[in-house]
């Protein structure tokens, strides 16, 4: 599989398939362990941090990322955590944009 931290995601347009329970566990094998696949739906990694002002400052640098990748993630924002969920709304499941910007993300 070519390196996902090379593409870029793509607008997704309606009726594009849904990645399949087989290629979801093929991609998570290529983004940090912390990713959780949720019902084969969605994906999500906490962070943890030291505080509010560092949680924010990453929480900034991740929407900066989905805005330059047209593709965006779901995020909480806490003191001392970020919890950042991941799914193609448009398709109602999983595509590759998901798991493109989740590697990006891994390397903030
Ligand atoms: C028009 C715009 O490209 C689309 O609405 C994009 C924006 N960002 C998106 N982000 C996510 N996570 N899912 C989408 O379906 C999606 N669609």
């Amino acid at each position: 599989m070519t390196e996902l931290t090379a593409k870029s995601c793509v607008p997704c347009s309606l009726g594009t398939p849904t990645l399949e329970e087989k290629e979801i566990n093929e991609y998570i094998k290529n983004l940090s362990e912390a990713w959780e696949v949720i019902e084969y739906k969605r994906i999500e990694r906490k962070f943890k941090f030291n505080d509010f002002k560092e949680a924010l400052d990453f929480t900034v640098k991740v929407g900066e990322l989905a805005e330059l990748e047209g593709h965006h993630p779901d995020i909480m924002l806490s003191w001392g955590k970020v919890v950042v969920t991941l799914t193609t709304h448009k398709i109602g499941g999983l595509s590759e944009n998901d798991f493109i910007l989740a590697a990006k993300i891994d390397r903030l």
